[in-house]
This record gives C-alpha cells, structure tokens and sequence, in this order.
C-alpha cells in the first residue's frame, strides 16, 4: 500500500540510533530487518499437479521464498512509554512485537532490552482444559510470582477479569474468546513487567473492561518499564498510549503524538 511520505527524519545507514541519554532507555530497536523463510511457496499455485512435477524432477523439497516483515525500524522506548503501534493487516505490527520479546531472531539489525519482555498475546498460552481458577495459579507461579503471592493477587486478577459469576469455576475450554483474553490480560497484569508487549488482548472487552485495562496499564507503566500495545481500535491506542508508531510495509511511516499520527493514518488510510 502507498500511503503518505515518511515523517521519520531519516538516518544515515552507519550512524547508531540516537537515544536521549537524559532519560532511562529500556528498549532499542536498531535498523532492525526480520525476514520469514516460508517453504513450498515458490510461486507456484498448490496443486496436485506441481507436486506430481516436483516429484517428477526429483525435487523433494519444495522452493523457498522469503517474506521481509520489517525493513530498518528504529526507534527507543524509554521508561514510562506506552508505545501503540498501529497499521494495516500484514504491515509487520505482531512481528516487530515477537521480535521485541525476543521470538524472532532479527536477520540484520538489533532489538537490546533493559529487562524481561513480557509477550501477552491473544494465544498466549493457558490451557484451555484446566479451570479459571487452575490458569490463575499455575499463570502467577510461570510469572514468577510465590505461592504466598499467588494467593494474595488471586481475589484482585478474578475481580480484574470480571467473568460471570462461577465461571472460574469452569474449564478454559467453555470461555468465549473474549472471556479467555480478559482473564489472560488480568494475569498478565498481576505482576509489574520490565516490558510488557500486549497483542490485540483488548479488542474483545466491553467498554468497562478497556476502561479497566486503560488504568490497569497506566499503573504498569509506572511500575514497570515500557508498554507496547498493538490494536486496530484505534480509540483504544490514542486513550491508552503516550506515543504511536505507525508501521507501513514494514517501515514506521510515523513516530510521535498519538493523536497527530492517529490522525494522519486516518486521512492516509480512510479508516
Ligand atoms: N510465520 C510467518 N511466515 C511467513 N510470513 C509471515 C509469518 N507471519 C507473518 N508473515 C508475513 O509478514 C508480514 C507481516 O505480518 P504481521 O503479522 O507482522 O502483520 P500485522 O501488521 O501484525 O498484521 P495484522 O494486522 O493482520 O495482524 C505479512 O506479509 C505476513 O504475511
């Protein structure tokens, strides 16, 4: 997609990104490139027929090609920053965020944490057979947290994810999606986290919910490091954040002022 011209001031390609060294940097993402390999996609439609001829050819493997999912961003997050980061589908929004916590090796570039990142996804992993009431205790003692703690924050992580009455009594498996990504965020944010990297976990809530989590995450960037949250409400990310990214094709197009780069990604995108 071609949308406005970048607002970035560009950076010489041998010069480190700059970071304000009056404030406490926590995340640095330096001329950072991700390329996924994803096999048996040589362009080729997927039919019998080109297996039959690779086969044929004896080419047992099938071709590869490559997808370049961010290209160059840089940027600093100090402490404090809650980062939205907002694009259009496939702009590279969840792979900067895997790359971020340290999921996706950078193919050249560099992502350099001060702390523990912290994904919280919306298939972040609780499991699904166990019960509310399981997922909360075995989530809280995966964070880290001690049994002892675990009981303390229980009543507060079932009060924050505002399920039915009884339902943490039930297996995982009976939540609706939106049910399983609010318990999932109230455990998530049980705990301070150095980074905490949250991956569209507020869409489902209802509007109590997302007022919930706006403050619950202002407290976890007081407490903690830095927030990033990638959401396609946009109304979400211009109450929640301090600053926007704006990522096109893999490239910021935009780094600022929620409401100035909301705005323009808007009037670029017609959304
Ligand atoms: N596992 C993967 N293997 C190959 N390509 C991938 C993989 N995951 C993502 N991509 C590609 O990388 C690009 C960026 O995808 P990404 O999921 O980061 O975008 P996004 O902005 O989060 O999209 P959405 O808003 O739809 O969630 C897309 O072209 C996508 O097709």
């Amino acid at each position: 997609m071609g949308v406005a011209e970048t607002k970035q001031r560009p950076r010489p390609v041998d010069t480190p990104v700059q970071i304000d060294q009056s404030r406490n940097p926590i995340v640095v993402v330096d001329d950072l490139h991700i390329v996924y390999k994803v096999y048996g996609a040589g362009g080729e439609r997927g039919s019998g027929a080109s297996a039959l001829l690779r086969v044929l050819k004896r080419q047992n493997r099938p071709q590869t090609t490559e997808v370049h999912a961010v290209k160059g961003v840089s940027f600093v997050a100090y402490k404090g920053d809650a980062i939205g980061i907002i694009g259009t589908n496939g702009s590279g929004k969840s792979t900067l965020l895997k790359a971020i916590a340290g999921l996706l090796p950078p193919h050249t570039g560099g992502v350099y944490t001060d702390g523990q990142p912290s994904l919280l996804g919306v298939g972040a992993a609780l499991m699904k057979d166990l019960t509310g009431e399981r997922n909360i205790i075995l989530g809280c003692l995966a964070m880290g947290l001690s049994p002892e703690e675990t009981k303390g924050k229980y009543q507060e992580i079932v009060d924050f994810a505002g399920l039915k009455p009884g339902f943490i009594q039930y297996p995982m498996n009976t939540y609706s999606s939106g049910m399983g990504a609010r318990l999932r965020f109230a455990i998530a944010a049980a705990r301070t986290h150095d980074v905490l990297l949250i991956d569209e976990a507020l869409a489902t809530g209802d509007a109590k919910f997302k007022r919930r989590s706006k403050a619950k995450i202002e407290q976890l960037r007081k407490d903690a490091g830095a927030v990033f949250l990638v959401a396609h409400q946009l109304d979400v990310v211009e109450e929640t954040c301090n600053r926007v990214l704006w990522l096109d094709d893999g490239k910021i197009i935009m780094d600022g002022d929620p409401h100035e780069v909301i705005s323009a990604y808007t009037e670029a995108t017609g959304k």
